[in-house]
């Protein structure tokens, strides 16, 4: 909810409503308001207020129509508000690294393939993406600090995959895995994403690796465009 009063910038100082005049905003639609005398702009509000804002002497003392249009997403954006995204169609010049386990190689390579071709439709250079093999998923958060911490990239992906055993020897790879990765981007800075599959057999490996659950390591490439974009557009330190 949202309310529109004192700092709307459409209105002029002299006209601008007074607190007995504020209405409460739904996020249910959206309304435009077009300035006769301030911008050219359309400026999205959101409103319930259709009644009190649409009616001509409003119109007539405020010098601006409103139009009704319904809005498709579920929440509301506000004139105070801003929205700060990632984007996934401005990858080209990025830079990536991507630390891979070679434990479970059968399905790590896979995953890894995954990101590389979504790299390449995503037009991320291949000379911009640096593959860094190491042992198994507990030494990757080690190196994605490191490489994180070199300011090379944009963003780290993180992959591997962890299957059960007889043993509680899983719960502590795949925890040190996660934990590892997590600690890497928030020792470095720069975003570790976590591709690394925790998984009960190699059945559901397998689906996750290109079979009929998709590719992990695929999204995993999505995430880490979108993170370093959001950083370079909006977060740099
Ligand atoms: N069991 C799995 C491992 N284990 C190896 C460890 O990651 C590590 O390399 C070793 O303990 C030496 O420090 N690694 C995986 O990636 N996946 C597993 O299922
Ligand atoms: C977690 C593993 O994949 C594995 O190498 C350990 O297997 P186990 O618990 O049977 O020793």
């Amino acid at each position: 909810m949202a309310t529109l009063g004192g700092n709307c910038s459409l209105l002029p100082p002299s006209s601008r409503l007074n607190p007995t005049n504020q209405q409460t905003l739904s996020p249910s639609s959206a309304y435009y308001c077009h300035s006769t005398w301030n911008s050219s702009k359309s400026t999205n509000l959101t409103a319930s207020a259709a009644c009190f804002l649409s009616s001509s002497p409003f119109q007539q003392r405020f010098g601006f129509r409103i139009e009704k249009k319904k809005r498709n997403d579920s929440f509301s954006q506000t004139l105070a508000v801003r929205h700060l995204t990632g984007s996934l169609t401005s990858a080209e010049g990025l830079r990536f690294a991507i630390v891979v386990a070679r434990f479970n190689e059968i399905i790590t390579k896979p995953l890894l393939e995954g990101a590389l071709d979504t790299f390449k439709k995503y037009s991320v250079k291949e000379e911009d993406v640096d593959v860094v093999w190491v042992p198994g998923c507990f030494e990757i958060g080690l190196v994605a600090e490191r490489l994180g911490k070199s300011r090379k990239y944009q963003a780290i992906l993180c992959i591997g995959a962890v299957i059960r055993g007889d043993t509680s020897h899983y719960d502590a790879v795949a925890n040190s895995a996660a934990s590892g990765v997590l600690s890497a981007g928030l020792n470095s800075g720069v975003p570790c994403i976590f591709g690394v599959l925790t998984c009960d057999n190699m059945e559901q490996a397998i689906n996750r690796a290109g079979g009929k659950s998709g590719n992990k390591g695929a999204e995993t490439a999505l995430t880490a465009i979108e993170m370093a974009s959001l950083f370079e557009r909006h977060l740099k330190g």
